[in-house]
Parts: structure tokens; sequence; C-alpha cells
């Protein structure tokens, strides 16, 4: 996606720790409006630019005009986390979020995703609707999950449905959608362009130093956030997938366990997977991937006769729930500076990647008024 940004060699800021050479990416769109902004007063950096990140500095960019927007990344599409997922909006329920905040999450982001897969902008951004079912061994306690209501179409299987799959006992039919983010967040990027936004390539050692120059500072990093702000609460979940090429198949099927999924895209079908806590291998595991094929195929025979054409492995940014909310940190010169956290969304950030960047712009927006910014150079 280096096309379609402009690369300035310019020195880079302190705050950074350049990985490349100290580049410094500003999308080309944004040049015009880049005049705009360094008139603007209130100096945004948004710290990621996975699925979190730029939907969050999209929704800032995009709501706040008088806010100039900035994200720091060390990474970006298609070598985020975010780029490998599945991209299939799905969610477990998190111990520590009131449900309804949850229910909001989600909603939040299926109607916006809902919006683009349902127009012309569905195959420029990768996202589509995805009919299939969630299948389980046992009849799960809560057999209608939080997020029922809000995908298209839930019912239950059929006694007739269910002799399909011999080793299971109960399943949820419906429509979701799946997000793809190679395509999606390229996407994203080119939309906060419009808005003025401005990108910055780099890894951030010191959350702090950036408090000298930014007036509001919101953490989408990810499983960064385990080094950046020292949360021991992150940890990784590991997980493997197949890319396969069987355009046949057509419907995802999910096993209610988490470790065998299919789910057909736009150019292949994905297969998982693993979520393997506290690993921190990036490698291919060959065992992971006869365990993923010989459970797929189980789960899905009309897989036989396609094949492998990709395989990937991820680190799912980890956390009991994730973490919305905000802090202060106090400059040397006494200013109060706010530091919204949006981090930690684990197996299902493409899921709830909108609904959350919804209560971050609700945060920033909220400190700006309880702390109205004083001028910085
Ligand atoms: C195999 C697999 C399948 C998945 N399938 C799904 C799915 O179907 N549906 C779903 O909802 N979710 C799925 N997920 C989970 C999803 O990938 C994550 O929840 C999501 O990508 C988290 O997004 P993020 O933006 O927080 O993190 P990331 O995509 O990891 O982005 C973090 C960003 O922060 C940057 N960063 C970190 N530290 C620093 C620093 N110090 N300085 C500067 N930049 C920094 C990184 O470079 C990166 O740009 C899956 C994950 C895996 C592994
Ligand atoms: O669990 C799923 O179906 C897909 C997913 O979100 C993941 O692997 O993290």
């Amino acid at each position: 996606m280096v096309a379609d940004r402009l690369l300035l060699s310019c020195p880079i800021s302190q705050f950074l720790n350049p990985p490349d050479g100290g580049r410094i990416l500003v999308n080309a769109e944004s040049s015009e409006s880049q005049l705009d902004t360094t008139m603007q007063s209130v100096k945004v950096v948004v710290v990621g630019a996975g699925v979190v990140g730029l939907s969050t500095a999209v929704c800032i960019a995009e709501t706040l005009p008088h806010c100039s927007v900035t994200v720091i990344s060390e990474r970006f599409t298609p070598d985020t986390t975010s780029d490998g997922a599945a991209g299939i909006l799905f969610a477990s329920q998190f111990p520590d979020i009131p449900l309804e905040q949850q229910q909001r999450w989600f909603k939040e982001s299926f109607d916006h995703l809902l919006a683009i897969a349902q127009s012309s902008k569905s195959g420029e951004t990768g996202v589509i609707l995805s009919s299939g079912c969630q299948v389980f061994k046992e009849v799960p306690a809560d057999k209608r999950p939080f997020w029922a209501e809000h995908v298209l179409g839930f019912r239950f299987l059929s006694d007739r449905e269910l002799k399909r799959f011999p080793d299971h006992k109960f399943g949820q039919a419906f429509t979701t959608i799946k997000c793809e983010c190679t395509t999606y967040l390229p996407w994203l990027e080119k939309r906060f362009g419009k808005a003025g936004g401005k990108i910055l390539n780099g890894k951030v050692s010191d959350l702090q130093r950036l408090a000298d120059t930014y007036d509001v500072i919101v953490n989408c990093s990810g499983l960064g956030a385990h080094s950046l702000v020292g949360d021991a609460k992150m940890h990784p979940i590991r997980g493997q997938i197949l890319k396969f090429h069987a355009p046949w198949v057509k419907n995802f099927v999910r096993d209610g366990d988490g470790h065998t999924y299919i789910y057909p895209g736009v150019n292949s079908v994905t297969l998982g997977g693993t979520r393997q806590a506290g690993d921190w291998r990036l490698e291919v595991d060959v065992g992971d991937r006869e365990g993923i094929l010989e459970r797929c195929f189980r789960l899905e025979p009309a897989l036989h006769g396609g094949k492998v054409v990709g395989k990937w492995v991820g680190l799912r940014p980890g956390r009991e729930s994730p973490r919305v909310e905000v802090e202060w940190l106090r400059t040397a010169g006494g200013q109060e500076v706010p530091l919204v956290h949006n981090y930690g969304h684990g197996g299902f950030g493409v899921t709830l990647a909108w609904g959350t960047a919804l209560d971050a712009l609700g945060l920033v927006r909220q400190s700006l008024l309880q702390h109205p910014p004083m001028a910085k150079l």
C-alpha cells in the first residue's frame, strides 16, 4: 500500500524509533487538507494502524473537524494482525464490560459494515455478507448469543439440517459480515486521508513524550500495549489459519468450540484455527496445519478436491476484556493530556472495531471539553 502514500525524506520526530531509516509517510490524497489541518488547533495522535487504530482515526477525523489527526504506527496494512484475520463478525461475551455496551459495540460495527456490504462499495472495501452456521457438540447453556438480534435471520438449525453434522447436537444459522482487512484497511487509510489525516511510520517507545507535541493521545496498539503501556494483562493468543481454494464452498461453518472454522471469502476460503494463549510463535506449525485440515475436512466434506494456497499465523491481542478508557498524563510543563486507550479486542477486533472507535471518539470529545488544551508548537 506504500504506492498510495507519498514518501517524504524528513527527519523523524524525537519520540519515534524509526524502524526503517526514519521514513515519514504522508497520504498523497491528504496534501491539500494538510494545509488546513496545520491551521487547526487540537492535535490528536492515534498510535496503531490495525483495524482498531484506523477505525478510531477515521471516526475522530470525520467527526471533529477542529482536530488535526495523525496516525503513527510501526506496521501498516498488509502487515498488521488485522490483515490476517478471517474478518467474520462474531463475538463471545467479555466478563468485565456491561452487556449493554458489548451489544452496542456489536450493533454499531455490524450496522456500519452492513451499509457498506449492501452498497456499491462492497467490492472496493472487501466487506461482504456471509451466510452459514455455527454447530455445537453439546447444547450450549446460552442458545441465543447476545448478538443474535443484530445479525440477520438468526435461527436454530432444524433436525434435518443437523443431519449434515453427525458429531453435533445443536446449531445456529445466520447471515453475518466478512470484512477482509487486506482490502478494508487500504480503503480506511484513503478515507482517513480524505478527512485530512496524516500518517507517520515509526515505533513509539514513550507515550509520555508524545504528550509534549499532541493534545490528545489515543492508544490503539493492540498486543503492542503489553510493552508500550506495560499492561501485564495483555497476552498473545496465537492463531494459525490456511487459505484454501474451493470456490464451490459458499457457506461458512464454525464449530462452537472456536477451534474449527471454514469461512468462504472473496478470493479464497479461510480454514482455521488455533487459539494458543501465551504462545508468541509467529512461525507456521506443521502439526497445527495438519490438525486444521483434518478438522475442517471432517466438518465440511465438500472441501475435498480443493487445495491450500496460503498460510498465516497471527497473535490476537488477548485481554480478559478490551480496555476502552481514558487516563491523564502530565507534561513537564504541568499540562494534563488525555490518553485514551482502545486495545485488547482478542479474537473480535474486526467485529467490534467501529463500536469501540465510537466510544473512543466519545472519550476524546469528553476529555477536550473537560480540559480544553493549551496551544502547543
Ligand atoms: C487467526 C486469526 C483469525 C482472526 N479472525 C477474526 C475474525 O474472524 N473476526 C474478528 O473480529 N477478529 C478476528 N481476529 C482478531 C483480530 O485480528 C484482532 O482482534 C484485531 O486485528 C485487533 O486489531 P488491532 O488494530 O487492535 O491490532 P493490530 O491489527 O495488531 O494493530 C496494532 C497496530 O499497532 C501498531 N503498534 C503496536 N505497538 C506499537 C508501537 N509501540 N508504536 C507504534 N505502533 C505500534 C502495530 O504496528 C499495528 O499497526 C483474528 C485473529 C487471528 C490471529
Ligand atoms: O473464532 C472465529 O470464528 C474467528 C476468529 O474470530 C478468530 O479466530 O479469532
